[in-house]
């Protein structure tokens, strides 16, 4: 892999929206993939890793147009994939695969393991056979052919010399030049007829036994149903079934995640033996890095539809840069990483990609966040106080009761009615100025007034961080790397130090 080579693929500001209308009322959308750009190079393993729901999936069928892109592009070859409809978007989706997570769900039950591998073929009526004429331009005839430049990748490629035609058939093809009719006429132009003597059925017959082999089956397996196969079996059938396009591009969707551990690693060399094998490219989808680190030769870290960090994995691990990746890595036991901390746990749970915050997507959880100047807390006030922010935040635009809101936010209990009466008891461990005490109960004034909007603004106000503010775009932490963190500016600290000092408080 090269990375001075042109991307195969290059994603630059993608975002994917489900939107979901009601019949009265209709909800924000989802920003599943929320300005997404990446470049995938040709013959790499991208490794795209980050907890559940924050987008991985439908990055991977955005690229695959599976999915419709909202906004940005998908640039392969010169063409901008989101674009593409009907036959065109089929020719893309020829030249891609996915192989699912899990292979009891994605094989259907009642057909044989022919009939999946061979459904792509059916449905893409393979063979569609590319035809170059070498040495005269030439018109190309017949039903399963497409002529192709000779400097293409071609299937069939025809000389067509003075000492006679002579035909070569692509490595790969269930075919030989015997399998062909071919017939030349020179009548002004110079026209050439190509015909399969095969049947279709035949040629995908042999086609499935090949991919079979491929995957490390066998003929035999052809006739079976997926229940008669263990995990690892199931998935080699869902590989195969991908590969039958004879796809450039893959996206492994959490590949081995639903089998043991002892299959894993077989299925995982399998997958790296026909990446060698056929030049094949990966975006491998894992929810933690420990599964991508021996895979994959970049690792994009991703969390509520966007990327917060790309890098070559191995300095990646040794050296994460975002705040996010560090708590990721620290819980992996024996990850190799130079965090010397325990476990970086995060608070809460990842905002709603309904709604995501304004500025830094990690901001409502970073064990780093930048602190504002004017004010000397212990970090557990300054989360204290984002958890009453966030509390304002949450019950302006929720309809939930102020009691019920607070309590799952910050469990405590149901028979506190009194507003005044919760958030003195949030704060009450906290020492507080009488600064910030005033801040509050200017909070709790328009919180009365049943305004909590501007509760939480006044709050954001006094004690928010550049982070609510600012989304950070992608800042250069070194060759290949990119990291999109405030705390990359030279003024701060690094987001490592500031997590290792704070858990030691
Ligand atoms: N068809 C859909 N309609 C509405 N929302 C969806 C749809 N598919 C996914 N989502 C939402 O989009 C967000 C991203 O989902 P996605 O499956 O892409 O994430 P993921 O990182 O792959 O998660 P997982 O690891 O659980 O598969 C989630 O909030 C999910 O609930």
């Amino acid at each position: 892999m090269t990375t001075d080579e042109p991307p195969v693929i290059s994603v630059e500001e993608l975002k994917t929206y489900y939107e979901e209308d009601g019949f009265i009322w209709s909800s924000p959308p989802v920003k599943a993939v929320d300005g997404v750009s990446l470049d995938i190079h040709e013959g790499e393993t991208i490794g795209l890793v980050g907890e559940s729901g924050c987008g991985k999936t439908t990055l991977g069928r955005t690229i695959l147009g599976l999915n419709n892109a909202t906004d940005g592009t998908v640039t392969a070859a010169g063409t901008d994939v989101t674009e593409l409809s009907g036959r065109e978007r089929r020719r893309w989706q020829r030249r891609v695969g996915m192989v699912f997570q899990d292979p009891q769900e994605s094989l259907n039950e009642r057909m044989t393991v022919g009939e999946i591998i061979k459904e792509p073929l059916k449905t893409h009526d393979w063979p569609f056979l590319r035809v170059a004429v070498e040495d005269v331009d030439a018109e190309v005839k017949g039903s399963d052919v497409t002529p192709c430049r000779p400097d293409r990748a071609a299937d069939i490629t025809v000389r067509l010399r003075s000492d006679g035609t002579k035909v070569n058939v692509r490595e790969g093809l269930p075919l030989t030049a015997e399998d062909l009719n071919l017939s030349v006429s020179r009548d002004g132009t110079t026209t050439v007829s190509v015909a399969v003597k095969r049947h279709k059925s035949e040629l995908r017959r042999e086609r499935a036994f090949e991919l079979l082999e491929q995957v490390g089956l066998t003929e035999d397996h052809f006739y079976r149903y997926p229940h008669q196969f263990s995990g690892g079996q199931r998935q080699r059938i869902g590989i195969a079934r991908a590969l039958a396009l004879e796809p450039d591009f893959l996206v492994l969707d959490e590949p081995v995640s639903a089998l043991d551990v002892s299959v894993q690693a077989r299925i995982i060399n399998l997958l790296e033996d026909l990446q060698d094998e056929l030049g094949l490219t990966y975006l491998f989808i894992a929810h933690d890095l420990s599964v991508v680190r021996h895979i994959a030769d970049r690792v994009a870290v991703m969390y509520l539809g966007n990327i917060v960090e790309l890098g070559p994995t191995r300095e990646v691990y040794e050296n994460p840069a975002h705040p996010y990746t560090v708590s990721l890595l620290s819980a992996i036991p024996g990850s190799g990483s130079p965090w010397e901390g325990g476990r970086v746990t995060l608070r809460g749970t990842p905002p709603s990609p309904r709604d995501p915050p304004a500025g830094c997507p990690f901001a409502t959880r970073c064990p780093a966040k930048i602190r504002p100047d004017e004010w000397e807390f212990p970090e557990r006030t300054w989360r204290a106080l984002d958890e009453l922010r966030v509390f304002f935040r949450t019950r302006a635009r929720s309809e939930r009761s102020a009691t019920a809101a607070l309590k799952s936010l910050v469990g405590l209990d149901a028979a506190r009615e009194s507003l005044t009466e919760t958030v003195e008891e949030l704060l009450a461990e906290h020492d507080l100025s009488p600064a910030a005490q005033s801040v509050i109960e200017e909070a709790l004034e328009h919180a009365r007034a049943g305004d909590d909007a501007a509760a939480a603004q006044r709050l954001r106000e006094a004690f928010g961080s550049r982070c609510d503010e600012e989304h950070p775009s992608g800042y250069d932490e070194g060759p290949g790397r990119t990291s999109a963190c405030l705390r990359h500016e030279p003024k701060y600290e690094s987001a490592a130090e500031v997590i290792a000092a704070r858990e030691d408080e």
